[in-house]
């Protein structure tokens, strides 16, 4: 009987050990050589960190962003579950500590983890060719978001601690609290500018498929305070990327702009403020004219002199160069980008700049009108609807206002200052800038009008010297 048992025992063993239906797949901490910690362990790691913090008995924590930010992920021995497309399955994190003592600068070489997942043999195809992309995917995101964002700048300067290798950019930390959620402006347009942003970030397969690099190029444009740098932050907080802020004038010549280009990261904005003012690409455009010009008739010493002197002056940084930038030539190297151009003149820019395909998007941000408005009392005094409301829309569609100069109207004067007060002075500066709008049109009216009197009286002064001129 006893015999029995043991025998029957010792089959089913045989039977489970012959038999395991279950495959593992074991994801170790470190290289083989045991230097380099590994990209998948870690990215595992953060896709595992919420399914932890909801199943695993002992958690250890990771602080982020100055302490703001807590991420917890399993113990070592503790196991959490998962669901893919309807299939169950299992993450165990496994600690292996080796029999014999190595002696070694590197903790690493004693203890030795990795994660193991295990799932039935039947859906092999589905776990290593779909889930696996999937969850180092979905691990690549978290950890973005989970990383403390940075503006850099290309101007040098005391106050930004940091600089990165080569001393190309410096950077601070970055933590503008604007969002598409206090942004003044048409709610169906930021709502379009949104939905296009997400479809970018997630639309990888599709640049590499078509041979692009992947980069989308935004144009800001509209008078100043009216939110295109708020926009900036914006955009960057929704995609949570970094921003490089690029300042032209400190750009030496087009390889200096290169190789600041070529340091950039992949997740973030490059952003050129007031392109027309940082770059005189009207200018160079023109010089190449008057160069074209001087090859055919010769121009005097003092004529040349002066041209080099304008030469000297502007910066070497070509359309060309920057052209070639934009066009993904050096900035096809890696990851998502997107270039934001800023300016409150698009008709000074050069076509070529701005065609689509460079700037695939053009946004005019504009004058404060009512929508804009609804925003920024809720912002500024919490208010959605109040009876001075009505006469506030009315004044608006007559005055051109930035949202800058209401916001700056809604902000309480004192401490005891209540929304109404804050209505009723945005209603004075309505009124004061509508008072002046028509004084100007009036003025220059007038101007007009003189203008045109003494057109016609330098007219009749020609016919009548001419008809002089006749007699004689
Ligand atoms: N559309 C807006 N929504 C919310 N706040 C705004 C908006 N526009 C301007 N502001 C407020 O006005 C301030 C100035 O705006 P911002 O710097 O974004 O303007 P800008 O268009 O970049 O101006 P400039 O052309 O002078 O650079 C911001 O700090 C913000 O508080
Ligand atoms: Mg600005």
């Amino acid at each position: 009987m006893m015999v029995n048992l043991v025998s029957q025992l010792s089959t089913t063993l045989a039977s489970i050990i012959l038999f395991n239906p279950n495959i593992e797949i074991t994801f170790h901490e470190y290289s083989s050589d045991g230097f380099r910690r590994s990209e998948a362990y870690k990215t595992i790691e953060n896709y595992l960190s919420s399914k932890s913090t909801e199943q695993a008995s002992k958690l250890k924590a990771d602080v982020f962003k100055d302490g703001k930010c807590i991420v917890l992920h399993m113990e070592d021995y503790e196991e959490v579950s998962d669901v893919f497309q309807g299939i169950k399955l299992s993450w165990s994190k496994v600690k292996s500590i080796p029999t014999t003592q190595v002696i070694s600068f590197y903790a690493t070489s004693t203890e030795k983890r990795h994660y193991k997942l295990s799932f039935h043999k039947r859906y092999r195809d589905q776990i290593t060719k779909t889930y696996l992309k999937f969850v180092l995917e979905k691990g690549k995101e978290i950890a973005a978001k989970n990383r403390q964002r940075k503006l850099y700048t290309n101007v040098s300067g005391q106050s930004y601690s940091t600089r990165s290798k080569k001393n190309m950019w410096s950077h601070v930390v970055f933590e503008h609290p604007a969002s598409f959620d206090t942004l003044a402006m048409d709610p169906v347009k930021k709502k379009e500018i949104m939905d296009e942003l997400v479809n970018f970030s997630q639309s990888k397969d599709y640049y590499a498929r078509i041979g692009k690099a992947w980069k989308r190029g935004y144009l800001l444009y509209g008078p100043p305070g009216t939110g295109k740098s708020t926009m900036i932050a914006a955009i960057a907080n929704f995609l949570n990327y970094d921003i490089y802020d690029l300042e032209l004038t400190s750009v030496a010549d087009n390889t200096d702009l290169r190789n600041l280009l070529i340091e950039t990261s992949s997740k973030s904005i490059i952003v050129i403020e007031d392109i027309d003012c940082s770059l005189d690409i009207a200018s160079q455009r023109k010089k190449i004219g008057k160069k074209k010009e001087s090859k055919e008739k010769k121009k005097s010493v003092m004529e040349e002199e002066e041209d080099l002197e304008d030469d000297n002056k502007s910066s070497k940084i070509t359309l060309s160069g920057l052209l070639n930038f934009i066009d993904g030539i050096w900035s096809a190297s890696c990851g998502e980008r997107i270039i934001i151009f800023t300016t409150n003149y698009v008709e000074k820019l050069d076509q070529a700049l701005i065609r689509s395909g460079r700037m695939d998007k053009h946004i005019e941000l504009s004058y404060c009108k009512f929508e804009g408005f609804k925003v920024l009392a809720k912002n500024y005094l919490g208010l959605e609807s109040h009876n001075l409301f009505g006469i506030i829309e009315n004044l608006l569609e007559e005055t051109n206002i930035s949202p800058a100069d209401v916001a700056e109207s809604l902000m309480p004067k004192s401490i005891k200052g209540d929304a109404e007060t804050c209505l009723e002075n945005l209603i004075q500066v309505l009124k004061t800038a509508k008072e002046e709008a028509r004084k100007k049109a009036e003025e220059e009216e007038r101007l007009k009008a003189e203008e045109g009197i003494k057109k016609s009286e330098f007219a009749e002064e020609a016919v009548k010297e001419e008809e002089l001129e006749n007699l004689f």
